[in-house]
């Protein structure tokens, strides 16, 4: 692997803002070890933690602390790295960095570690992501699928995707080839079956791909039901909060409300919505539509009902669940009724509390048929888009072997195979990577 020579050395605070333990600052780069050698006194031998004194231009002692250099291409970034550990003071560090600056690195733009890590074949552009996906994770279900696509679980699904597709185009670019003979003795049938094949495979990997994008983004559960059924007490109960208004007057909750709520070890957004009904002034149907909008959205539909009118309250948004992947029925004010067992339905009184563990047990059955079992793996919108247009693309090759246009299916076979390389980073449109590197934080 080259190391950069002509690229600039970056500085960079990569310890979170705020006082800490320990506080580094990374420098990556052809001049890192220079800089280093400038603020510690003395040259570091790569790999070797050593202990030093970090000095400002007259000498003085700025601080003490732990210094480790990296020879590229053998470090995160596959430059020469250096690490200055100092004590987690913010004002400490930033001398550190600004002496850095003076030495001649650049700070750092938001994820220029990593985006060089990918640029110098460290990491693939869906392992870079997976690091960000990592910190940012809410729990330990999104942590590990982080990690497995930091390891390389989802790029190498992707990879086996993109030989398999390179090895049809060039068997079809060959039969283009020795075009004058008729199409079924040179293998079309041959060629169908191996993008039937092919179109399975892309399919199961676009599944898994969508699971690992619901546990990176979070299970989205959006409250509905009829108004006054107890929406927004429920949110405010299992929020353990007062978020939501709540009042005995129908049409209470006009705006959407969001809260996250953690449930076991998982994580997940709460929607409380105006309640469905038509009927109501011009706020409440504009909080009406904007509740069916969201239930476009929702992974699962968390239904409540007065447990007094359960048939009424369900015939009032039977039609709006319909788009909905999943729901779980909840029967609230339980304490106004005798009897209240259901078969298909979680009992609870929002009021009282009870049933409330067995709603969150419920929840928490749902989190993990949602994914995040054995071997799941983080995924981003970018990459089941991706997936997708490949799929479009090989469903069009299918469609023009048939009718032996050969140099269009060899067209649309091209066309999957670059969506399913963009995942990681192999083919890039220009502003790719621009885009994705510029969410992450700065010293990443
Ligand atoms: N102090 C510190 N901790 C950190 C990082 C860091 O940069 N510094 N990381 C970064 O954000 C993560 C670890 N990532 C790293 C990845 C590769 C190499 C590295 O030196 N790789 C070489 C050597 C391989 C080996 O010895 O195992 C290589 O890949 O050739 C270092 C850190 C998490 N913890
Ligand atoms: N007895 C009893 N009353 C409840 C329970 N849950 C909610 N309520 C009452 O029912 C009324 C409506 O509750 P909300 O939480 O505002 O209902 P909502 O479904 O959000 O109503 P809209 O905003 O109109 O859609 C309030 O007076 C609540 O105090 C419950 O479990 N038992």
């Amino acid at each position: 692997m080259t190391t950069h020579a002509d690229t600039d050395t970056i500085v960079a605070i990569a310890t979170p803002a705020g006082a800490g333990g320990v506080g580094i600052v990374r420098l990556s780069g052809a001049r890192a070890r220079d800089v280093a050698h400038a603020v510690c006194g003395r040259r570091l031998e790569p790999r070797r933690a050593h202990h030093v004194r970090f000095l400002d231009e007259d000498g003085e002692v700025l601080d003490d602390g732990i210094a480790i250099a990296f020879a590229g291409p053998a470090s995160y970034t596959g430059e020469d790295v250096v690490e200055l550990q100092a004590h987690g003071s913010p004002v400490v560090l930033q001398q550190l960095q600004s002496r850095c600056r003076m030495l001649g690195a650049r700070l750092a733009r938001a994820g220029e570690f990593s985006e060089r890590a990918f640029l110098n074949g460290r990491l693939d552009l869906a392992q870079a992501e997976a690091v960000a996906d990592l910190i940012a994770a809410g729990d330990v279900r999104g942590a590990r699928a982080a990690r497995r696509s930091l390891d390389g679980v989802f790029s190498e699904r992707c990879a086996s995707l993109a030989d398999a597709l390179l090895q049809l185009r060039v068997y079809v670019e060959a039969m283009i080839d020795f075009s004058d003979e008729p199409i079924d003795t040179l293998g079309g049938d041959e060629v169908a079956r191996r993008i039937a094949a092919l179109g399975a495979a892309l399919s199961a990997l676009e599944q898994d791909a969508e699971r690992g994008r619901r546990l990176r983004d979070g299970l989205h559960v959006v409250i509905v039901g009829p108004p006054n059924a107890g929406k927004s007490s429920l949110l405010n109960a299992l929020a353990g909060s007062d978020r939501a208004i709540v009042t005995d007057i129908a049409g209470t909750t006009r705006d959407l409300l969001q809260e996250t709520v953690r449930i076991g070890s998982a994580e997940l957004v709460l929607v409380d919505t105006a309640g469905l009904r038509d009927a109501g002034d011009a706020i409440e149907r504009e909080g009406i539509r904007r509740a069916r909008a969201e239930l476009q959205r929702a992974d699962l539909a968390l239904v409540v009902l007065d447990a007094r009118d359960v048939a009424g309250g369900l015939s009032t948004v039977a039609d709006d669940l319909a788009a909905v992947p999943d729901r779980l029925l909840v029967h609230n004010k339980i304490d106004l009724v005798e009897d209240h067992e259901a078969a298909d339905a979680v009992p609870v009184s929002a009021r009282t509390g009870a049933g409330l563990d067995r709603l969150r047990a419920a929840l928490a059955q749902r989190l993990d048929g949602g994914g995040g079992g054995e071997g799941a793996f983080t995924a981003r919108q970018r990459h089941v888009d991706a997936l997708r247009e490949a799929s479009t693309a090989l469903a069009d090759a299918a469609a023009t072997v048939d009718g032996g246009a050969l140099e269009l299916t060899a067209e649309s076979l091209r066309a999957a195979h670059d969506a399913v390389g963009a995942i990681t980073g192999r083919v890039r449109p220009d502003d790719l990577l621009g885009h994705i590197f510029s969410s992450f934080c700065i010293g990443k």
